[in-house]
């Protein structure tokens, strides 16, 4: 299910399509995916997407659906008409509502698109967990959400490369951790808590590396983008 051989996924968080697909454009995507969000999709929609997949890209479609089971249902059948490589909900909408996510897709003919589910959000620790009402550490709400997403029968989850371990022990190897909050060791945190290194993410049993800034406001993208991906096959990854 997961291929190993191309473990990075650039999140092109950028305000306009003209400024991602010139990113894009400096990318290889032999070395890895892309990753369009809120803001990027917010402003410039469906034919970023297209335009992206015209390059040559897979693309995560990281929209966080969190709704009612059809609302959200819909909108994963929407996003799997788009061609999309993977997109995802939030585990916390709860079990009917990745279910219905999950089944949507299993009813489109030959449809590819993995769908994930975020636990616990990478920028968020333990105080912040508290302020919900969630009296756990942030490695056992994300235990709890991802044995509830596999149960619902996804693809796989996104949490932290610090949880990494602890799922690949209870859960199958084909399930898929897409892990964000990436941080080279020179690389500011910014507003993300939960940090690991691209080289510890992957030995920690990460499948997929979710890398934004350290990559796009980088002095040189491109050249950052190759030295990590050069780092992770030297080290055997790719
Ligand atoms: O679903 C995601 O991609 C995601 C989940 C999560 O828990 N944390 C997280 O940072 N992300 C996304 O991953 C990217 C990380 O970007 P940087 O912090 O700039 O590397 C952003 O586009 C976030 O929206």
């Amino acid at each position: 299910m997961t291929d190993i051989k191309k473990p990075i996924i650039v999140a092109l968080d950028y305000p306009d399509q003209a400024a991602a697909l010139d990113m894009a454009a400096r990318l290889d995507p032999a070395d890895c995916r892309v990753k369009v969000g809120k803001e990027l999709f917010t402003r410039a929609g469906p034919a970023v997407v297209e335009a992206l997949q015209k390059q040559g890209f897979e693309v995560f479609l990281d929209l966080k659906f969190h709704d009612i089971p059809n609302t959200t249902a819909m909108a994963v059948k929407a996003a799997a008409e788009l061609g999309v490589w993977m997109v995802n909900v939030h585990a916390s909408g709860g079990r009917r509502m990745m279910e219905a996510a999950r089944n949507v897709l299993a009813q489109q003919s030959q449809c590819q698109t993995l769908l994930i589910a975020v636990t616990v959000l990478t920028s968020m620790e333990k105080s912040d967990l508290e302020e919900l009402g969630i009296q756990l550490e942030p490695m056992l709400q994300v235990e709890r959400l991802a044995h509830l997403t596999a149960q619902a029968g996804l693809h796989g989850v996104v949490c932290s490369a610090q949880e990494a371990a602890a799922l690949r022990k209870t859960l199958p190897a084909s399930f898929c951790l897409v892990t964000p909050g990436i941080r080279p060791a020179d690389a500011d945190a910014g507003d993300q808590k939960r940090i690991m290194t691209p080289l510890a993410a992957m030995q920690q049993g990460s499948d997929y590396l979710v890398i934004g800034r350290p990559i796009t406001q980088a002095a040189d993208p491109a050249a950052r983008c190759r030295a990590i991906v050069d780092e992770l096959r030297t080290a055997g990854f790719q």
